[in-house]
């Protein structure tokens, strides 16, 4: 389980975008440095009285065989955040690169990424997922939120969209959160219990993935799926086991060729991964329509998220099979991952954490168990969160693919179907955004009569860890409760100090940024 950390839907995404970052057309090579291309990154150009709009062909950017030197030679291949903070300094906020015919433009100022977002169409396309439409169409399976694009895109989130997406939706799974925190609690004080100085857990990111787990199917399903136990009961930990093989082979079909797919193991290996995820979902889903017929929901009754899309009729059993094991994905490594920095760096600010104590106990005293309206007053609860996704967005790099209309950006033009890439952990630690990025100050997001150095107003695309518009993240009001909801209990409970083994640690891009160790944590009785 620990190892499973480190692997899962970073791969896949990771392969998709390197899929798209590498090789020129002949003759379409960076010709011109960024600074004397782009007038301003905030000027979006050829507006009356401004400089005409130049050809996307103008930009420079790394050559293929240099791309490929920097990731396989140098070794930033799980640095792919870092190497665009190097193609910055050295091209500006604004590079290119290409495959075949796709072009890629990176992105990395908040307000050329801004104009990006704001000429977005109808139904955006982040990238096309090649990779896990080719499982869908081989046993015949519907598309879900990430795999699914144009108007049956728009269709599928209008019923996704519901009993989820606002706050307030968000809200009604409050209940069974808690529940989930109780039995995590339970399962913290045994872990620590059992490790050598009576109060450590060695792996917190091992143990919030379970839970985040747990939290996900509870909230979809509404069944506990037992990643708490123990042992875990064999299907959920074949499932952990497939979401795994999956990823870890996700990696090797994204860069060898498709003749290879009968004679090596790899491809094989990704889709046995993608069935049994697939079967565990097809499990749940039937058990749930089983219920709803034994059992119809009646009115003012809150059922969870699948019983309400599939007894209203918002999905048929097709396409909640297609859509179910996707949410599923999404919502464990991002919450997971959100929660571990937040403690690691909780427990290296130990004034910080005496602040934040003091706050959650004036609003929800030792021993009680907080609601959603408890967060309006914990300001700076909500601001370690949105501090934490600042300097680890849980996607570092994302994309659209203007694929209506030629955009125009940063004083460019760029044809139809160009692929604009956003790096976000980039933008969100740039200093003129977020002085001194690098550290972690909550503060920073509190407004004034809030905090002593009230901070100014940020540009409002330089941090978006849920992406924005109508493809923005589904889960992000659940997130949000979760992570809410559990870091009050946590800091209600316990007093965190970093496990003196794990000093430094440092940030590793497999799409979702990981720490590149176990973070061990000291979790003292208050
Ligand atoms: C810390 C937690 C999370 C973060 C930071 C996060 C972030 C993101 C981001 C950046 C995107 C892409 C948005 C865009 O392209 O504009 C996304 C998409 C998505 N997220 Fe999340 N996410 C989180 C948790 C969750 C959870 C818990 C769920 C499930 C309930 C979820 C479900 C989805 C889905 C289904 C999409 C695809 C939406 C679409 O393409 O229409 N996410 N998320």
């Amino acid at each position: 389980m620990a190892a499973l950390g480190c692997s899962r839907l970073r791969w896949a995404l990771l392969g998709q975008r390197m899929a798209g970052c590498g090789l020129c057309p002949p003759g379409a090579r960076a010709k011109a440095a960024l600074p004397t291309a782009v007038p301003t990154a905030d000027d979006p150009g050829a507006g009356p009285g401004q400089p005409r709009l130049q050809s996307w062909e103008q930009l420079a950017g790394p050559g293929p065989l240099q791309f490929f030197f920097h990731l396989f030679v140098r070794g930033y291949v799980l640095h792919l955040h870092k190497l665009q903070t190097l193609y910055k300094a050295k091209y500006g906020p604004m590079w290119i690169s290409h495959l075949g015919p796709q072009l890629h433009v990176n992105l990395a100022s908040a307000p050329l990424v801004e104009q990006v977002m704001r000429q977005e169409s109808k139904y955006p396309v982040r990238n096309d997922m090649d990779l896990w439409k080719a499982h869908r169409d081989l046993h015949g399976l519907a598309y879900g939120p990430f795999t699914i694009n144009g108007h049956g895109w728009y269709q599928l989130r209008q019923a996704l969209n519901q009993r989820i997406l606002k706050p307030t939706e968000a809200a009604l799974y409050t209940e069974a959160l808690n529940e989930v925190i109780d039995d995590f609690l339970v399962r913290l004080k045994q872990v620590r219990a059992d490790s050598a100085s009576g109060d450590q857990v060695s792996d917190v990111a091992h143990q919030l993935y379970d839970f985040a787990l747990e939290v996900i199917c509870y909230i979809l399903f509404e069944k506990r799926v037992g990643c708490l136990r123990h042992p875990i009961p064999p299907d959920t930990k074949a499932f952990i086991h497939s979401v795994q093989l999956m990823f870890q082979n996700s990696i090797y079909v994204t860069f060898l060729p498709k003749w290879t797919q009968s004679l090596l193991p790899f491809w094989g290996r990704y889709l046995e991964g993608w069935n049994n995820i697939f079967s565990f979902g097809k499990k749940l889903i039937d058990q749930k329509l089983q219920e709803i017929e034994a059992q119809p929901q009646t009115e003012g009754q809150t059922s969870g998220y699948l019983h309400f899309l599939l007894s209203n009729g918002l999905l048929s059993p097709h396409e909640a099979l297609g859509s179910l094991p996707e949410l599923l994905l999404a919502g464990v490594d991002t919450t997971s991952n959100t929660l571990t920095w937040a403690l690691y760096h909780l427990s290296k600010d130990q004034e910080i954490q005496k602040t934040l104590h003091k706050e959650v106990v004036g609003v929800v005293p030792a021993g009680q168990v907080p609601r959603y309206t408890d967060f309006a007053h914990m300001p700076l609860l909500r601001a370690v969160i949105k501090e934490t996704l600042r300097l680890y967005p849980v996607v570092p790099v994302n994309s659209r693919i203007a694929v209506e209309k030629e955009v125009k950006v940063g004083g460019f033009v760029f044809p139809k179907n160009t692929q604009f890439v956003f790096c976000h952990y980039v933008v969100s630690r740039d200093p003129s955004t977020y002085p001194d990025p690098e550290s972690f100050q909550p503060q920073r997001w509190l407004r004034k009569g809030q905090a002593k150095d009230s901070a100014k107003t940020h540009h409002p695309f330089g941090s978006v860890p849920f992406g924005y518009g109508v493809r923005a993240c589904m889960g992000r009001r659940i997130a949000e409760l979760e992570m809410h909801l559990l870091l009050t209990r946590l800091i209600q409970k316990y007093q965190v100090v970093l496990a003196p083994e794990t000093r430094e640690v440092k940030d590793v891009a497999r799409i979702v940024l990981v720490p590149n160790k176990k973070v061990g944590l000291r979790l003292l009785q208050r």
